[in-house]
């Protein structure tokens, strides 16, 4: 089974992927990790993040490596690990860019098509463009206000600051975040993280023990 977990910055899509997958005793995968990891090659490189054929090339020469644990998601190039430098303000800044470009996200997508089912897979576009035959789609929201008072505790900058980079990175991302037509849309400003988890449980189609 495939399950998918779309939804804008902030969210809540790999807290909430994370507990569905562990109730449902599978991995989940973080694609917009991929996409952060690109970016932060790119940036250590000194690259130019809209030149698609340079960081391409940059990308094919090293390698990046999604784990896809059901706890959280760990991203590697051969044996360094860059999962703790990708959720830093600069790869926010930069990362729309690099997501923007063609090549790059036909580079994630075939790293994610990749990856063996069963899993719930989680960012814009898992449910539309990556996924579209997953068994179950959800996509949430919530407003500005509260996503940035809810990532304040995880970014040094004050909560006008991340709302106005949030509805920025919302803004660049809006082509690849359109909601799968077939997706259950969540609003979850007023559930608590379970509550979300609860939900999303509660309209998963009745496993068999071969899904
Ligand atoms: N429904 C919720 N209620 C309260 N806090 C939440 C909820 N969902 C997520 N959070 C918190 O909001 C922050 C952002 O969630 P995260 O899962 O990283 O979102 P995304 O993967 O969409 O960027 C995290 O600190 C997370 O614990
Ligand atoms: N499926 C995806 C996932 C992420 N992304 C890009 O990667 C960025 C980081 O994604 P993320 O899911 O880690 O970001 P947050 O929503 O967690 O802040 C997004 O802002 C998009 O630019 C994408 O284009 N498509």
């Amino acid at each position: 089974m495939i399950v998918t977990i779309d939804g804008v910055a902030a969210s809540g899509k790999s807290s909430v992927s994370s507990g569905v997958a562990r109730a449902l005793g599978v991995p989940y995968v973080s694609s917009g990790l991929l996409y952060r990891a690109a970016t932060l090659l790119g940036l250590e490189a000194g690259l130019d993040l809209h030149g698609a054929a340079k960081l391409l090339a940059h990308l094919q020469a090293h390698p990046l490596r999604l784990e896809p644990l059901a706890g959280g998601n760990r991203v590697w190039q051969g044996e360094r690990e860059l999962t703790g430098g990708l959720h830093s303000t600069r790869v926010d800044a930069g990362v729309s860019v690099v997501a923007a470009l063609p090549d790059v996200r036909g580079w994630v997508d075939a790293q994610l098509r990749a990856l063996p089912a069963p899993f719930v897979a989680e960012g814009r576009d898992m449910g539309t463009t990556v996924f579209p035959q997953a068994q179950a789609k959800f996509y949430l929201t919530a407003s500005p206000r509260i996503r940035a008072q809810r990532r304040a505790s995880e970014r040094p900058e004050d909560v006008p600051a991340i709302e106005a980079a949030l509805v920025r990175r919302d803004l660049l991302d809006r082509v690849q975040s359109a909601p799968a037509p077939d997706a259950v849309v969540i609003d979850t400003g007023p559930l608590t993280l379970d509550g979300v988890i609860q939900t999303v449980l509660a309209q998963l189609p009745q496993r068999t023990p071969s899904a």
